[in-house]
């Protein structure tokens, strides 16, 4: 889609005209988490085994929707950044001009997009020298003092006063759209429509809400996570807060990743057992069949973009606490757009959040074939997914980044922060049986459950 196409899905931008970034190194800061000031809804998390970046405050925020809604935001931050001034001492990924990102699922839905740059940002990340760690301070103001002249500023953000963690306390649950029974009805459902031949898979999600005593606090959710799944993302954009095992797409350098996760099996507890069902999976024709249509589906989204890819024939298995899935890596090299495609990008690399607008929905999330199953969903699931099942993660100024798809995940309610809107869905082929269905969507909902125990 063109740029002139986007720019016509309606939008609000909040951005600044221009941002001043700062960029120093600081020493090793260890638990990354432990610097929030605190757990409220401007709490910004992107943590993978203990490297990543928190943030707070928002020097900047760009909101979009419809089906423009992450091209019209890249569009903006490109904006935002060529008139900015930007001074990074020390140039790693996730340095410099920075947003986080989170954005719908459905093209529909209400919730749109969101990028944020935020005011204050502490990173770290391991390099083959050693841990390097960073801060950077934006001024959304339109001076030059990004407020780290003399360091006042750095000392002020590590070092700044922070309210005690609140962990979630009294959560109840509620119902979330449909009942148990009532959602394996619009399984069996899918899997009719599915050998009549409407669609080969439909990925069907269900919803919960969780009820605490006090607003949820983004902290204890985001540390709880990141101790029980430390190889998942563990994130916090715009108040949606889970821990993912799926990489949409990363950028780095001209490389580009992405991990692929389809047919899924719940974790007994018992090793030995969890080993035999996990080799059971990697031969299991209805996991392999559901797992090679959606590498299929992304391997061919990704294809305009790449000058050559590497896509395994066969998955591995991902060992997760709670589940265990059918996985396959992708690795490929990007090759510069042409004019036909974004005339002003001519000769550019694709960044990483227009890379995530070509692949969403995966058939991961959506299905088989992605426009059918798409309107499927919304036809068969009845409720809104709201960001759920979309694109979260974040981006450079250079356009290198990495989104994962928001699963294992809830969103807390902005109206009532006591609230949190969970999700958990699994993909429905013609051999889908709606209890085993079921099930699975309760194993997927156990990170969350767990965070709020
Ligand atoms: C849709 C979800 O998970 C997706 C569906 C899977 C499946 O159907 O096997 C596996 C991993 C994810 O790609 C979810 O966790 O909500």
């Amino acid at each position: 889609m063109s740029e002139a196409a986007t720019s016509e899905s309606p939008s609000r931008a909040l951005a600044p005209a221009r941002v001043s970034v700062r960029t120093l190194e600081i020493d090793d800061p260890g638990d990354l988490l432990a610097l929030l000031p605190d757990g409220g809804p401007d709490t910004l998390v992107w943590l993978r085994r203990d490297e990543g970046m928190v943030a707070w405050g928002e020097a900047a925020r760009i909101d979009t929707r419809g089906e423009g809604r992450m091209l019209t935001a890249d569009a903006r931050l490109r904006e935002l950044a060529a008139a900015s001034t930007v001074v990074d001492e020390v140039n790693l990924p996730g340095t410099g001009l920075v947003a986080f990102g989170s954005f719908a699922f459905d093209d529909e839905d209400p919730s749109g997009g969101t990028l944020v740059v935020p005011r204050v940002l502490v990173g770290r990340r391991q390099t083959p020298g050693g841990v390097r760690a960073w801060v950077t301070l934006v001024d959304a103001a339109d001076g030059t003092d990004a407020g780290v002249g003399d360091d006042p500023g750095v000392t002020g953000a590590l070092a700044g006063p922070r309210s005690p963690v609140r962990e979630p306390r009294d959560v109840t649950w509620e119902p979330g759209a449909h009942s148990g029974e009532d959602w394996m009805a619009r399984v069996a459902d899918a899997v009719a429509r599915i050998r009549r031949g409407d669609a080969a898979k439909i990925v069907l999600a269900r919803d919960a809400v969780a009820v605490a005593s006090e607003p949820l606090d983004l902290r204890a959710l985001t540390t709880r996570f990141a101790r029980a799944y430390p190889t998942t993302w563990t994130f916090a954009v715009d108040s949606l807060v889970g821990a993912t095992p799926e990489l949409l797409v990363r950028r780095e350098r001209g490389l580009v990743a992405s991990r692929v996760l389809a047919g899924t099996i719940r974790r007994t507890g018992n090793d030995e057992a969890d080993l035999a069902h996990a080799a059971a999976l990697a031969r299991s024709s209805k996991d392999l069949e559901e797992h090679e249509l959606a590498v299929a589906s992304l391997a061919e989204a990704l294809e305009p973009f790449v000058a050559s890819a590497n896509v395994p024939e066969v998955p591995s298995v991902l060992h997760l606490p709670n589940v265990m899935h059918l996985a396959t890596d992708v690795t490929a090299v990007l090759a510069p757009g042409d004019a036909s495609d974004a005339p002003d990008r001519a000769g550019a690399l694709p960044s990483v959040l227009r890379l995530a607008a070509a692949l969403h929905p995966t058939a991961a999330v959506g299905g088989t074939p992605t426009r059918v199953a798409v309107s499927l969903v919304r036809e068969i699931e009845g409720m809104p997914r709201g960001r759920y099942a979309g694109p979260v993660g974040w981006l450079g100024a250079d356009g290198d980044g990495e989104f994962c798809i928001a699963l294992r995940c809830g969103r807390i309610e902005s109206d009532d922060p006591r609230r949190i809107r969970v999700f958990a869905g699994c993909g429905i082929v013609a051999a889908s049986d709606p209890q085993s269905e079921l099930d699975e969507t309760e194993a997927k909902f156990e990170p969350v459950r767990q965070a709020l125990r």
